[in-house]
């Protein structure tokens, strides 16, 4: 025995190792081994082609870590059809074995995401593209028709079935607590679970919600074949008689994302603002990009608003001519009150929103900016302060201290009042620069939107 010991000392080794840590098993991250196509027919399932989704986060539908545990190469295909928003799931693997962390229900798991809309059989599921065919038109049939755009025909790479070719395509107005169109919303929630980040589903019971839809139909038919987008509309109460609208949730499919029915949803949804008269319109929590697309649309819809052209052309000679000091100056480069109210009242965008448009149609009104770039950066840079640090933030005891947060750079900030006003020499000075450091570097990127905000608002505006 002795001489066996000594003669195969790896193998033994290897014994130990299991003994120790019996199968442990890693698990696989629910982002690598599921992938998930859009499909427009039988045809597309299983081709090369398809058109696949690209999730925000699939790990967060899967436990603390996001991992799928107990499966040997598992992966899982998902089909979501585009006609009828069924799904059916192909979950393909070796083997299962208990690796000491369970094995995870994936019915279960894709259920919380996909719900009753997940088919149990791939027949079933093929069979909704013909029996499914007319869904979209049957919802919409009683919906208001809003607005009517002859779409362009559009030569992208995406995939042929889901490309919007010569078509009309008109937005649908419907409230979500009847049947059909709540049932709809439902069948959508897993597209807004997989693509609008930190989404959760609305309450299809209360009145309140709206829904808008962006459907197509081909130029030569009267029936509606494809949903294109949507967007879910809160109707708030606003005293003493009117209302405010908000956007909790816009999604155009990701097929036709860039071809302007973002765009365009926003427009209608302005329009609806302006004609029923409502206070103002915000959005709940818009993404970079939904930011980005809307505060394009403002700047162009304030670039021809008359009533606020005297305000943005005394604060552009202002800049010309005279040079801004980092310090305080009296200067009113905000926009006055009235036209804070003017664009409120017959623009419907809220005072925030026009502050950011503010600083893009001061930007244009400069053009060229070269010779006024610097003025303007500390424009910018003075506004950005304010935001975050409040209105005296030149007053001393006053600190800016960063809290870590997921959702807005611009929050990352707090500031507070240190007992007396008293802080330490060196602990300020340090504090000071990596405060100035960061200010610089939130000016700089503010500096990038609102040039390329300026640049696509010019070239649409000329
Ligand atoms: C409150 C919330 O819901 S936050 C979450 C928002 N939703 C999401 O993030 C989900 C995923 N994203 C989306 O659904 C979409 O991308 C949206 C809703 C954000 C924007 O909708 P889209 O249809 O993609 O935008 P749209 O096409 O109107 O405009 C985007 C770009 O297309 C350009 N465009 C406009 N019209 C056309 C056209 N006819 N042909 C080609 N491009 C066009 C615009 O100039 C714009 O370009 P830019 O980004 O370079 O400025």
């Amino acid at each position: 025995m002795v001489g066996k010991q000594a003669a195969d000392p790896i193998t033994d080794n290897k014994k130990r190792r299991r003994v120790g840590f019996p199968n442990l098993d890693d698990g696989v991250e629910a982002n690598e081994c599921i992938k998930i196509f859009l499909v427009g027919g039988k045809e597309e399932v299983d081709a090369a082609d398809s058109f696949c989704l690209d999730p925000v986060d699939l790990n967060r539908f899967f436990g603390d870590d996001g991992k799928i545990y107990g499966y040997k190469d598992l992966k899982i295909t998902i089909w979501l059809s585009s006609i009828s928003f069924h799904a059916y799931a192909d979950i393909a693997f070796l083997n299962t074995s208990d690796g000491g962390k369970g094995i995870t229900d994936l019915k279960s798991a894709l259920q919380r995401i996909f719900g009753e809309s997940l088919l149990e059989k791939k027949d079933d599921f093929l069979q909704t593209f013909s029996t499914e065919s007319q869904y979209i038109r049957s919802v919409v049939v009683n919906g208001e028709v809003l607005h009517y755009e002859a779409s362009k025909e559009h030569n992208d790479n995406s995939n042929s079935h889901l490309k919007v070719e010569a078509c009309a395509v008109e937005v649908i107005r419907m409230a979500v607590n009847s049947m059909p169109v709540g049932q709809l919303y439902s069948r959508l929630v897993p597209l807004v679970l997989l693509l609008v980040d930190g989404s959760s589903p609305i309450d299809i019971t209360d009145p309140g919600w709206e829904i808008y839809l962006v459907a197509q139909r081909k130029a030569d038919e009267q029936e509606y074949s494809t949903l294109l987008g949507f967007a879910t509309v809160y109707r708030f109460y606003h005293y003493p008689d009117s209302s405010r609208l908000r956007i909790s949730q816009i999604l155009v499919l990701p097929p036709y994302q860039g071809q302007g029915h973002g765009r365009h949803l926003l427009e209608t949804l302005y329009s609806v603002a302006i004609s029923e008269k409502v206070y103002d319109v915000t959005v709940e929590e818009p993404s970079d990009y939904l930011q980005h697309v809307r505060t394009c649309i403002d700047t162009l819809r304030l670039l021809v608003f008359d009533p606020i052209q005297p305000a943005i052309h005394s604060v552009v000679s202002h800049m010309k001519q005279v040079k801004l000091s980092k310090k305080t100056c009296s200067f009113q480069f905000e926009p006055p009150a009235s036209a804070v109210e003017d664009v409120r009242r017959s623009l419907k965008i809220n005072k925030k929103q026009f502050l950011q448009c503010w600083e893009v149609l001061i930007y244009i009104g400069l053009d060229p900016i070269d010779q006024h770039r610097e003025n303007y950066v500390t424009f910018i840079s003075d506004r950005m302060k304010v935001d975050i640090l409040g209105k005296d933030s030149g007053t001393a005891g006053k600190q800016v201290i960063e809290v870590p947060n997921d959702y807005d750079h611009e929050m990352t900030f707090v500031m507070f009042r240190t007992p007396g006003g008293e802080v330490g020499s060196i602990e300020m000075d340090k504090n000071q620069a990596s405060q100035e450091e960061q200010l610089c570097q939130l000016v700089d990127e503010r500096m990038k939107e609102i040039t390329l905000i300026a640049q696509k608002a010019s070239l649409h505006h000329a």
